[in-house]
């Protein structure tokens, strides 16, 4: 029987299907050229080996370094060193044209065109998360790590990549809501991408319907907000009797920022009430998620695995496709009841590599993969013992991380 590394957990016996690298590169933000952040851009125009990455990332780097000193100059000697929430923030010079019109002081988030230097860091922990500063899931980074230097991302795939290049040192993404489920984009990500998962947080998420001051509740026409977001205030929001249209854009703080950004009369943002604070947005209404003990569940990712450890609550998260059979999920799943070992959590994806198995008699299966959380550290044997019996039942297994559990204790009015 094949052995399991409890550190790298890696039994993988199939090839999964690695994206290509999309593009990344450092910008500035809008309102505040010395401020870098990371955005995504046409996967087509960037290298796609390691090789041309890093080649791209050392060209990008130097233009970097050659505006920096024109910054400098136009700052008339300043060095340009920006803070997020007193943190020293990746520092770059404007990019051409840059549009100096968002009023707020604050980060733009890192997009793929933008990656291109080592960044300018102290000792600071940089983690990057996909929003902008107000988006719960800087919240999250903050209570993961509290003296973080957080780092804004414009795309989930962004943070996952800026932690591969070494722009961050962990990524916080959210996986999971209580009221909304999964963020399937995550659990795809997770395999494509080789890092670690080395804890959880879970975030209690109060919502507010936030406006431009001195707009009433009957001039909104228009609710915009991150689709999670979106569907954790359906409820509410259809109690309320608005007469508005619905639309998703990439994350609650940036709603509030796009609103205030474009003096939108007619629209309000689901956000945090720490974006209202820093887009200068009134709050129309509280606490609008539809249950108030809404939370999120957010993973943190780092290059390297944690060592599992026995002495405090661990967590496993593990992610499989089964071998053709039958009754094959039951054993897997028997795998775990046997020894005792309590599961948190199930989610199917489909298998992308292997999409659709076609049976003797014609009939089309779909195929999926399984991502499986489970209450048990890989130090344990019965975790490790459950693992090897689960790896005769799949064709494919990596364990994604094992790591100490959240335990915070939980209180309603615990706010982001
Ligand atoms: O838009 C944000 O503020 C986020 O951090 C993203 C996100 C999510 O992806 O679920 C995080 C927490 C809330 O559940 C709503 C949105």
């Amino acid at each position: 029987m094949q052995s399991i590394n409890p550190l790298s957990g890696s039994i993988d016996k199939s090839i999964v299907r690695i994206a290509s690298t999309p593009g990344l590169g450092l910008t500035n933000h809008r309102s505040s050229p010395n401020r870098l952040t990371v955005k995504c851009v046409d996967s087509t125009k960037a290298g796609r080996t390691r090789h041309e990455w890093q080649s791209c990332c050392a060209v990008l780097a130097s233009k970097v370094a050659s505006q920096q000193q024109d910054s400098k100059k136009i700052d008339g000697g300043i060095t340009g060193v920006a803070t997020v929430n007193g943190h020293q923030t990746l520092d770059l010079v404007p990019i051409n044209g840059a549009v100096a019109k968002s009023p707020f002081a604050l980060p733009k988030p890192l997009s793929i065109s933008d990656f291109s230097a080592v960044p300018l860091h102290g000792s600071q922990l940089r983690v990057a998360y996909q929003g902008v500063p107000g988006a719960y899931s800087e919240a999250a980074a903050g209570k993961a790590y509290p003296n973080c230097e957080p780092i804004p991302c414009d795309q989930f795939e962004v943070a996952f990549q800026a932690v591969e290049i070494w722009i961050a040192d962990r990524a916080v993404l959210p996986v999971e809501n209580s009221l909304g489920g999964s963020i399937h984009r995550n659990y795809d990500l997770l395999l494509r991408h080789r890092l670690h998962i080395v804890g959880e947080v879970q975030l209690p998420v109060h919502h507010c319907l936030l406006a431009l001051p001195g707009v009433r509740m009957e001039h909104i026409t228009r609710i915009i907000s991150h689709p999670q977001a979106l569907s954790q205030c359906e409820n509410t929001l259809t109690k309320m009797g608005l007469n508005a249209s619905r639309e998703a854009v990439d994350d609650t703080a940036g709603a509030a920022e796009y609103i205030a950004t474009n003096n939108l009369r007619n629209t309000a943002a689901i956000a945090s009430a720490r974006a209202a604070e820093l887009y200068g947005l009134q709050t129309l209404a509280k606490g609008i998620q539809d249950d108030s003990s809404n939370v999120t569940r957010f993973v943190i990712l780092s290059r390297e695995p944690i060592i599992p450890r026995m002495d405090r609550p661990f967590k496993t998260s593990i992610v499989f496709a089964q071998e053709k059979g039958t009754n094959i999920l039951f054993k897997v799943l028997s795998s775990f009841a046997f020894r005792n070992i309590n599961l948190t959590k199930i989610e199917s994806r489909p298998h992308r590599n292997l999409p659709i198995r076609v049976e003797d008699g014609g009939a089309k299966q779909f195929e999926y993969l399984f991502y499986v959380d489970f209450e048990a550290s890989m130090a344990e044997e019965r975790a490790q013992n459950a693992l090897a019996e689960v790896e005769e039942f799949t064709s494919f297994l990596r364990v994604l991380g094992s790591y100490p559990m959240d335990m915070t204790p939980w209180r309603p009015d615990m706010e982001e």
